[in-house]
């Protein structure tokens, strides 16, 4: 049966990396039979534009009648002095929320051909392979109450609300769990659980749940710490589970160890395998309608949309070799360019990959 996959390009560097990325569907599709179509649709700011709203009512719609979305990404300065609800980064938080992808799969692995392009040296990050399972639907970003709010004081003052119920830490410590189980077999939770409750029983109930995994070897690790580790001997690693906040910030730390951010793509499922795919990076302002976004975060989501949702695996594997190829080839967008390697615009590198998926 004909999957439907929903695009959203959003704002930033969104449209040009997805763009490359679509490329690679419909390369996937007419060459390779992948039975697949595509729509698209507005989110974040380009959908305030047109809509007013940052999720509008048909883009929910359509991301839950399609077997997986592809987004770019969201944001921008332009959008900043709007009232939060309206904001276009809310628009991507409550696409999480609305489908539950409560499930976010970070892969941070460094191809060989990047190593240098790592500002860390090779022997630390050779033969990199590790992943970030991050908690994506409760903890701080979506706790209430929240707001600003005048103290006794008559001073402004800033809150948020850190709260995990124990059913939300218990389902995304299976899928931990059953990562590690899949892979290296170790699994560090990442709390701070000395300072914060939330965090606190997050370690109890990992611990609990541990004793259905025995064969999964658990450590526990405060996120400071943590992410010092990650930038000193970040192969002690295999997989990583932590809360929304902590696994947002120390997923774009370990995005550099592979040697750009512009590398690290996600997943985010729900509990029956739907699934939202797109790069861990946000809308990169700085450098949006230039060509000079890497577009390979974006392609490689691609391939983990067809690991998890669209049950093509081979063709996953396929796009993450001509990926490899690509780079073998030294075809480098600015972000991971040094000498001896070929400067390449965003659509070059996609054209590129496209090309060694014909093989
Ligand atoms: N998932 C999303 O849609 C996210 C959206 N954002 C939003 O994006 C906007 C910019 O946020 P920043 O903090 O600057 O984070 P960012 O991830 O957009 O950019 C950080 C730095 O990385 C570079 N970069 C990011 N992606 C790249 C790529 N594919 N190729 C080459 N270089 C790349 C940027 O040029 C910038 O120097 C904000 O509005 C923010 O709220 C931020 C993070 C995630
Ligand atoms: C902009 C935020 C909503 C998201 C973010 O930074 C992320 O998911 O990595
Ligand atoms: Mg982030």
């Amino acid at each position: 049966m004909t999957q439907q996959i929903l695009v959203l390009p959003g704002d930033g560097i969104g449209p040009e990396i997805v763009t490359e990325a679509v490329k690679v569907l419909d390369a996937l599709r007419d060459r390779h039979g992948l039975d697949i179509t595509t729509v698209e649709g507005l989110v974040g700011g380009a959908a305030y534009e047109a809509e007013g709203h940052p999720l509008p009512e048909e883009t929910l719609q359509m991301a839950r009648e399609s077997n997986a979305v592809l987004l770019g990404a969201v944001g921008g300065p332009q959008w900043e002095a709007l009232d939060r609800p309206l904001r276009p980064e809310q628009g991507l938080l409550g696409l999480r929320s609305e489908l539950e992808l409560f499930a976010n799969l970070r892969p941070a692995i460094l191809y060989p051909q990047l190593a240098e392009a790592s500002t860390l040296k090779p022997e630390v990050v050779a033969g990199l392979d590790i992943i970030i399972v991050r908690e994506l639907t409760g903890g701080i970003y979506f706790g209430q109450p929240r707001g600003v709010r005048t103290n006794a004081a008559g001073e402004r003052e800033g809150y948020n609300t850190f709260v995990y119920s124990e059913s939300e830490i218990r389902r995304i410590g299976r899928v931990a769990f059953e990562t590690a189980r899949r892979r290296g077999g170790r699994l560090c939770s990442v709390d701070k659980a000395n300072v914060l409750e939330a965090t606190e029983l997050w370690r109890q109930v990992i611990t609990e749940l541990h004793a259905e995994y025995p064969d999964v070897e658990l450590s526990h690790m405060y996120v400071d710490n943590a992410a010092m580790q990650l930038v000193r001997e970040p192969k002690q690693f295999d997989v990583v589970v932590t809360s929304n906040m902590f696994g947002d910030i120390l997923s774009d730390a370990a995005a550099q160890l592979t040697g750009s951010i512009g590398m690290l793509p996600s997943a985010s499922l729900n509990a029956d395998g739907t699934g939202m795919y797109e790069p861990i990076h946000g809308s990169a302002p700085d450098i949006a309608g230039q060509g000079a976004a890497n577009p390979l975060a974006t392609i490689l989501s691609v391939a983990m949309m067809l690991r998890h949702s669209l049950g093509a695996p081979a063709l996953a594997d396929a796009v993450e070799a001509a990926v490899g190829r690509v780079l073998d080839g030294g075809l480098r967008t600015p972000d991971i360019h040094y000498a001896g390697t070929t400067r390449a615009t965003t659509a070059e590198m996609g054209d590129a990959v496209v090309a060694e998926l014909k093989q």
